[in-house]
């Protein structure tokens, strides 16, 4: 952390280490209050993910902290500077990514990158060696030359990341840079977003729908709803926080009317369903001792187990726990064109 990074955090009383400090901050649109005084702190390299149901406001959020709209109350420091009295100083320190593709279709992969590059004065010898090695990063070297409108929907948004980080940002902000792509293309995108942030030792603010890729590539997970923060942990602090963490099914190749209390007194278990054929469905608080002690207590009683599953919570019935609602697929809105603005929007 710079000097300059330090002093701030701690006049700010964030704490130590703090690279993006939010404090009780507040967006209204005329009345409507779509962020309520949210509070949170971004660890310097962390992967910090915002999730939450359409409409939470997740990207009122990240356009406050990327100075692009004003912060009605509250206060957001971003990489030592006050979102509100140093934009200037903010927008240098970050690399954004929003929602729709901004790249310009019509010029070459490399062209885009060049305008990026010498929009934020990056030096020319600085700016060749730079583009040429975050074309490599993002795996368009041999497309550099290539229209981009002919590039499909996952290379415009690797090249979209690519130039976001033409001039060498600190923290990267991503607005759900994986929504509307393929499943393949989605997980090439979160592994090379993993290689820049530890080859340029990037912080990233990042929103998903994709539950399963914050779970794996989130170091920590803010979820919002309704403009309020209703859960902050690591992705397994936040499973081990909704009751019932784990299901164990187990069938018993003899069917023993005495398996249901013998299951219910394994500690951990919350509650044991019998069904047909010598099979148990337990609930448990902790799936893997539960698991241990009935493998243990079948051997102990001569009792030969058929089949075991054990289903840890998801980060899904995580989001379902604290939000009441599920995030499906067919929520996630089409991208790859900029939304005209409807009448009555305010900044
Ligand atoms: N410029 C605006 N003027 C008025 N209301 C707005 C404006 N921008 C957003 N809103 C409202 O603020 C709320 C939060 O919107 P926001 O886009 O931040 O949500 P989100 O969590 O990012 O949702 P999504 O996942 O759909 O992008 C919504 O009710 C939205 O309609």
């Amino acid at each position: 952390m710079t000097a300059a990074l330090k002093d701030q955090a701690e006049t700010a009383a964030f704490p130590p280490g703090t690279i993006i400090g939010v404090d009780n901050i507040v967006k209204r649109y005329g009345d409507f209050e779509a962020v309520k005084g949210v509070s949170f702190n971004v660890g310097d390299g962390e992967i910090f993910g915002l999730l939450g149901p359409n409409g939470a406001g997740k990207s009122t959020l990240i356009r406050m902290l990327t100075t692009l709209i004003p912060v009605t109350a509250g206060r957001a420091v971003v990489a030592g500077h006050d979102v509100s009295k140093e934009s200037d100083a903010v927008r240098r320190a970050i690399g954004v990514i929003p929602q729709a593709m901004t790249s310009d279709i019509d010029l070459t992969v490399e062209e885009n990158l060049t305008i990026y590059a010498k929009l934020y004065e990056v030096p020319k010898a600085h700016r060749e060696k730079n583009i040429a090695e975050l074309l490599e990063a993002v795996d368009l070297t041999k497309w550099r030359k290539a229209q981009t409108k002919t590039l499909s929907g996952g290379m415009r948004r690797r090249l979209e990341i690519a130039r976001g980080l033409v001039h060498g940002p600190q923290i990267f902000f991503l607005d759900e840079p994986t929504t509307g792509l393929d499943p393949v293309s989605r997980v090439a995108v979160w592994e090379m977003l993993n290689r820049l942030k530890e080859r340029r030792k990037l912080t990233i603010l990042i929103t998903t729908h994709y539950m399963d890729e914050a779970d794996r590539l989130c170091d920590r997970i803010a979820i919002v709803d309704h403009g309020k923060l209703v859960a902050l942990d690591t992705p397994l602090a936040l499973k081990a926080t909704v009751p019932g963490s784990s299901v164990v099914e187990v069938q018993f190749e003899r069917e023993d009317a005495e398996w249901q209390s013998k299951l219910e007194q394994l500690p951990g278990v919350t509650s044991v369903e019998s069904h047909a054929n010598g099979l148990y469905r337990v609930l448990s608080a902790n799936g893997s001792q539960t698991t241990t002690q009935l493998v243990e207590l079948a051997a102990r009683e001569g009792q030969v187990i058929k089949g075991l599953s054990v289903q840890n919570t998801t980060l899904d019935d995580v989001f379902v726990y604290y939000t009441g609602r599920q995030l499906r697929d067919e929520q996630v809105k089409a991208h790859g064109f900029v939304m005209p603005q409807r009448p009555g929007m305010q900044p």
